[in-house]
């Protein structure tokens, strides 16, 4: 009988280090607004080449994280060529849109930019608002009661509304015909600038929204310079709340510029409340609620032409991308 031997012992990979990223690999947090989801990075030194190449692979729901977009927070200062009264800030929302392309503005995109600050402990929301440089201008946010007053919501002032085609363009219905696959027929939009393009589309019940689809692109006519993004809403009515305030309400879908169908769109939903309250003349209600397929944002459209606009912002994990990996 021979002694039992000891076993061989067996090669263990070495233990990764208990924190922090390893060389090669890119810190990166995911949120979303109403499901408006972003993948966000904390670039404050603005250290970070994001390459066009590097955005649509972190968006790929397949191969990378998955995003409708990228958030780069950087100081100001390292961003060149913001416009004049950006220069004030301290921090930068670089957006760019998951096909890589660079955005003005994001509605959803810009709170969870405030509410991910925060976590980084570059905003204290008890101190007053933050004011996020952006390229379409400042954007101020805020934290604000939601629209059930369980959650904290935070509100953004967006800036000036404006209508490219004036007026006149409501006369007809809109300064565009647009086309939208699952529809007969051709439809007037009305574009509306937020700080980005949109063009909005009004439909008569909820069965066509139902119906239309959104995984091809709506075709606009004239075709603008830098493509736009399109929303079709459906009006659903007014409310006068316990203040007495008129509140309208509206359904939207949303094909996003660079993106595709998104499940929400900030920026959208302020065009589309826009649109509609100028469809419907000096009686139509200052405030929405905007239903998207992702949730309910809230939109104030202010005498000056200015809107807030409202709703959730949410951080869901923190992550380490293997760089290398993602481009294999
Ligand atoms: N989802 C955003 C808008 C993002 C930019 C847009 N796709 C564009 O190219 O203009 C929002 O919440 O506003």
């Amino acid at each position: 009988m021979t002694a039992p031997t000891a076993p061989t012992p067996v090669e263990t990979p070495a233990a990764p280090p208990a924190s922090g990223p390893a060389a090669g690999a890119l810190a990166v947090t995911k949120g979303h607004g109403t499901q408006n989801d972003f993948v966000l990075v904390d670039d404050r030194e603005g250290d970070l080449d994001l390459t066009p190449v590097l955005v649509r692979r972190l968006c790929d729901r397949r191969a990378g994280i998955g995003a409708d977009g990228v958030i780069r927070v950087v100081a100001t200062r390292h961003v060149p060529g913001v416009p004049e009264e950006v220069r004030g800030t301290t921090w930068f929302m670089d957006y760019r849109n998951a096909d890589g392309s660079v955005a003005q503005m994001c509605g959803n995109g810009v709170r969870v930019f405030a509410r991910y600050a925060h976590r980084l402990g570059l905003w204290d929301p008890q101190a007053g608002p933050l004011d996020v440089g952006t390229r379409a201008g400042v954007r101020t946010v805020r934290s604000t009661a939601s629209e059930s007053g369980e959650d904290t919501w935070l509100t953004v002032g967006m800036g000036a509304v404006t209508l490219p085609g004036g007026r006149d363009a409501l006369t007809t219905g809109g300064d565009a015909q647009v086309h939208v696959a699952g529809l007969a027929v051709t439809r007037p939009g009305l574009s509306v600038d937020v700080g980005n393009p949109h063009t909005v589309v009004v439909l008569a019940q909820e069965s066509d929204l139902e119906r239309v689809d959104l995984t091809v692109a709506p075709a606009v006519e004239p075709v603008p310079a830098d493509g736009t993004n399109v929303e079709l809403v459906v009006p659903l009515g007014e409310r006068t709340a316990v203040d007495g305030t008129v509140v309208g309400r509206v359904r939207m879908r949303v094909h996003e510029r660079g993106v595709g169908e998104t499940r929400s769109c900030g920026t959208g939903a302020v065009a589309a409340a826009a649109a509609v309250r100028a469809w419907g003349g000096a009686q139509a209600p200052a405030v929405w609620l905007v239903d998207v397929p992702g949730g309910t944002v809230r939109v104030t459209l202010h005498a000056d032409g200015r809107a807030d606009l409202a709703g959730p912002a949410v951080l869901v994990a923190d992550a380490h991308v293997d760089l290398a990996a993602l481009s294999a």
